[in-house]
């Protein structure tokens, strides 16, 4: 394939596959999800929040290039920002905090769904465990999320009243972001991804990252909207 046929085959998996498209999404965009079915979603997210600093941390241990390296390091600083109370994960725990979940207990990630652990972990592991092609490319279904960060804004301002701009702000945030990142990855995989053998594992990484990200809503899905069927330990909607 040419680097803009990959491009474009990369662009048709998400438009088959990505997790908007998932029933718990639609819900929880839609307005029909409760308030304990978007704390638990919340919580849940939580985990991928914390850990995708770490999971980058990897994948800077494992560049060589300084020039790489200045570029990538931009996304610890995104989600841990400069100092106490800035970046990603304060602003996503600010969100969960409006939702009315404790703090520490988020933080604590003992309310955890089983497959949320897994599935994040996993991302974690791929990145170590792959070339760095594919670790680079898993982050490539941040094509997809500024339309996803748009659509729940325009949901929750719709149809709920945690809408405000505390609120928003992580997925506000997100839409200057992550356009800049996947700018410089798409380009770098499209550079770097030249062989047959290449091009295979960056399609692999991007289907192993859509899985893990429909993973965590089948998980949803099934603890918070089938009764009965939470886990035990799992955090429970009051
Ligand atoms: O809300 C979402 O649906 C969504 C999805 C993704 C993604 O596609 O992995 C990311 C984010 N948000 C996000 O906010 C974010 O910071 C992020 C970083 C990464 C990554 O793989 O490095 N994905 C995502």
């Amino acid at each position: 394939m040419s680097p803009d046929e990959l491009e474009r085959h990369l662009r048709g998996m998400g438009a088959e596959r990505y997790h908007n498209l998932h029933p718990f999404h639609r819900m929880l965009h839609g307005g029909t999800a409760t308030p304990g079915q978007v704390r638990a979603w919340a919580l849940n997210r939580y985990y991928y929040q914390a850990i995708i600093p770490i999971k980058d941390a990897v994948i800077l241990s494992r560049i060589a290039d300084p020039e790489i390296r200045r570029i990538w390091r931009q996304r610890i600083v995104d989600h841990d920002g400069e100092a106490p109370g800035e970046g990603g994960i304060a602003r996503w725990l600010n969100l969960c905090e409006q939702l009315g979940l404790n703090r520490d207990y988020v933080v604590s990630t003992e309310g955890l769904l089983p497959a949320t652990r897994y599935a994040c972990d996993a991302y974690v592991n791929y990145v170590r465990d792959n070339p760095v092609l594919a670790a680079i490319a898993s982050s490539l279904t941040e094509l997809f999320a500024p339309d996803i960060h748009k659509e729940r804004i325009a949901g929750f301002l719709q149809h709920y009243d945690f809408a405000n701009d505390v609120t928003l702000a992580y997925f506000r945030k997100r839409l200057d972001e992550a356009p800049r990142d996947v700018r410089f990855g798409l380009a770098w995989v499209k550079e770097n991804a030249r062989t047959v053998e290449q091009q295979r594992q960056v399609i692999h990484a991007l289907s192993f990252k859509l899985d893990m990200l429909w993973a965590q809503l089948d998980a949803l899905h099934q603890a918070y909207v089938t009764p009965g069927m939470i886990p035990p330990g799992a955090y429970v909607p009051e």
